[in-house]
């Protein structure tokens, strides 16, 4: 039995933020605006594992109007899903995610992030979990560099005892 999910998910470029993404502080002159640390593709990888159980989205789970969540670490939001999935018997088949920004560079810090998904999905091997990166070719709000999407796709397999 599988089952498969997916997530996107948007945060505004602003002035005077860290930029954190897939849990990799990059070092960049702007930095993603929320009510948590707005970790876009923890977010979007959240929200595909959320789908793939049925169980809502992020914002159900962890509501930007709760101060608990003001500044969190999404890496510990998705541990907390993490513990979700295996409530329920599954683990991770495989993810795969695109982050879309036209800069900073992601591909240095890509190694890193895989790391620390793979860790949070408790993943057997790091060719689980696949992380990429894209501009818009300065199209759009992302190429504008309003602000930077992500999206994720994951299958989870149930654990056969
Ligand atoms: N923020 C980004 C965007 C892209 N990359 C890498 O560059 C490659 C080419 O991007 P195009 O949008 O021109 O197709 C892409 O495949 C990524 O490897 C990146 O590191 N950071
Ligand atoms: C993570 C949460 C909660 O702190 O806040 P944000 O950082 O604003 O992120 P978003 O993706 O807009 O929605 C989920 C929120 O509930």
């Amino acid at each position: 039995m599988i089952r498969v999910g997916q997530g996107f998910d948007v945060h505004q470029l602003a002035e005077g933020r860290p930029c954190i993404i897939g849990g990799v502080t990059i070092p960049y002159e702007r930095g993603l605006l929320g009510h948590s640390d707005a970790d876009v593709l923890l977010h979007a990888i959240s929200d595909a594992v959320l789908g793939a159980l049925g169980l809502g989205d992020i914002g159900k789970h962890f509501p930007d109007t709760d101060p608990a969540f003001k500044d969190a670490d999404s890496l510990k939001l998705l541990q907390h899903i993490w513990g979700l999935v295996k409530e329920r018997g599954y683990k991770l088949g495989n993810i795969d995610s695109t982050i879309i920004a036209q800069r900073p560079k992601m591909l240095p810090y890509i190694p890193q992030m895989v790391e620390i998904i793979a860790g949070a999905l408790e993943a057997e091997d790091l060719s689980q979990v696949n992380v990429k990166a894209t501009t818009t070719e300065q199209l759009g709000f992302t190429g504008r560099g309003e602000g930077i999407a992500a999206q994720s796709v994951v299958c989870l397999v149930k654990v056969v005892l």
